[in-house]
């Protein structure tokens, strides 16, 4: 069964020649070809801000991507490639088997397997997944009632990424905590550090949509559109396309998948840390015709006890955006929401 999403945003680009004279020269040409390739360019070409983590001068580009996109892309992020195919293979592995041990894992609640329903409040997607808080003991158990006594290869695997990926996260949040020029640089990491961090991981595996062309016009919703309510999440994908994300103007754009790298998005915690100048980005995945794609998505959460509030090092007499709250209390609040709500509303300050 497939879900439908509306068509995607095209922006129509309109041809530089048309506004030529009937009889132009040839300079007037190959000028116009040369307009014509570079719109079609910015129209086509999704900008996904690059960012190479080896080069000193990626805390300038970093802010630039979180305040534009609240996403971005990291090459030369340090985490092993061995952690990376091993966990993907035995995610492979459990996606595998039949429902009847996949299901001894859920249903989620909102911990554990999930098929086709995502949260508590009817969405739908044509995914399947296992969320997982990050702490070894958690996901141990979850395993237990599907393998038995020997969950322990998945669980090495999910722990050597883990660590890993939380350690580049907090590193990409010092990096930003430097172009932001605030100290300490630790301000964001600290939260992903704590040992009561909220943080989560996600396993998604869309499978492929055969019946997309016959069926409401070629989109079909893998993951609907949603802002991720943490502070950071890194995505993994294997090198099959599906997520697009929002740009400001409402139009999604493809992100061309590539399983060397890590995506980056700003989560609406972020937003309100930084006073709105960072944008939690609005992501959606479309359903493949003819392969799967398999995710995996850490989101560093802060403790539960936090509060979630503009830092004042940031706000140079400005005023707060937002109503204090903690992030037990957003949390609360986006757990009975639906996935594509807006889930900042209820948390903004009505200006005077
Ligand atoms: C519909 C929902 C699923 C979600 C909880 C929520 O009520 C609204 C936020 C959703 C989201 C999006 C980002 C992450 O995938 C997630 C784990 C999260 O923290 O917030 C999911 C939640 C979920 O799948 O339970
Ligand atoms: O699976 C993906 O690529 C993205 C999923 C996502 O956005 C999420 O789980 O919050
Ligand atoms: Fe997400």
């Amino acid at each position: 069964m497939c879900f439908s999403v509306q068509t995607i945003n095209t922006r129509p680009f309109s041809f530089a020649y048309q506004q030529q004279r009937s009889h132009p020269s040839t300079t007037q040409y190959s000028m116009a070809i040369e307009q014509l390739s570079y719109r079609r360019a910015c129209t086509l070409l999704p900008h996904i801000p690059l960012i190479d983590l080896s080069k000193p001068d990626s805390k300038h580009l970093l802010v630039k991507a979180c305040e534009e996109f609240g996403f971005f892309k990291v090459i030369n992020h340090g985490v092993p490639m061995e952690f990376i195919s091993k966990l993907e293979s035995e995610a492979i592995k459990f996606f595998s088997l039949p429902f009847s041990d996949k299901e001894k894992a859920g249903p989620p609640n909102p911990f554990g397997y999930g098929n086709k329903s995502i949260g508590q409040n009817g969405d739908v997607g044509l995914v399947e997944y296992l969320l997982l808080r990050t702490n070894r003991d958690s996901y141990s158990k979850t395993f237990l009632s599907v393998f038995g006594e020997n969950p322990e290869n998945f669980c090495c695997a999910l722990n050597d990424y883990i660590s890993s990926v939380k350690r580049m996260a907090c590193e990409i949040l010092e990096t930003m905590a430097d172009g932001l020029k605030i100290q300490p640089r630790n301000v964001f990491s600290k939260l992903l550090m704590d040992d009561q961090s909220d943080s989560l991981f996600r396993l998604n595996h869309y499978p492929p949509c055969p019946d997309i062309q016959s069926m409401n016009g070629g989109n079909m919703i893998g993951f609907g559109a949603h802002t991720d309510p943490q502070i950071i999440s890194v995505l993994r994908s294997n090198n099959t396309s599906g997520l697009q994300i929002s740009l400001r103007d409402g139009s999604w754009i493809s992100v061309p998948p590539d399983q060397d790298s890590f995506f980056i998005n700003v989560g609406d915690s972020l937003q309100v840390m930084t006073n709105g100048k960072f944008r939690s980005v609005r992501h959606r995945v479309l359903a493949n015709r003819s392969k799967s794609r398999v995710s995996m998505i850490y989101f560093g959460g802060p403790p539960l006890s936090e509060k979630i509030a503009p830092l004042p090092s940031l706000m140079r007499g400005e005023e707060s955006l937002y109503k204090e709250f903690t992030w037990f209390e957003y949390k609360k609040s986006a757990y009975n929401s639906r996935l594509a709500d807006n889930r900042l509303v209820l948390f903004e300050r009505i200006a005077a």
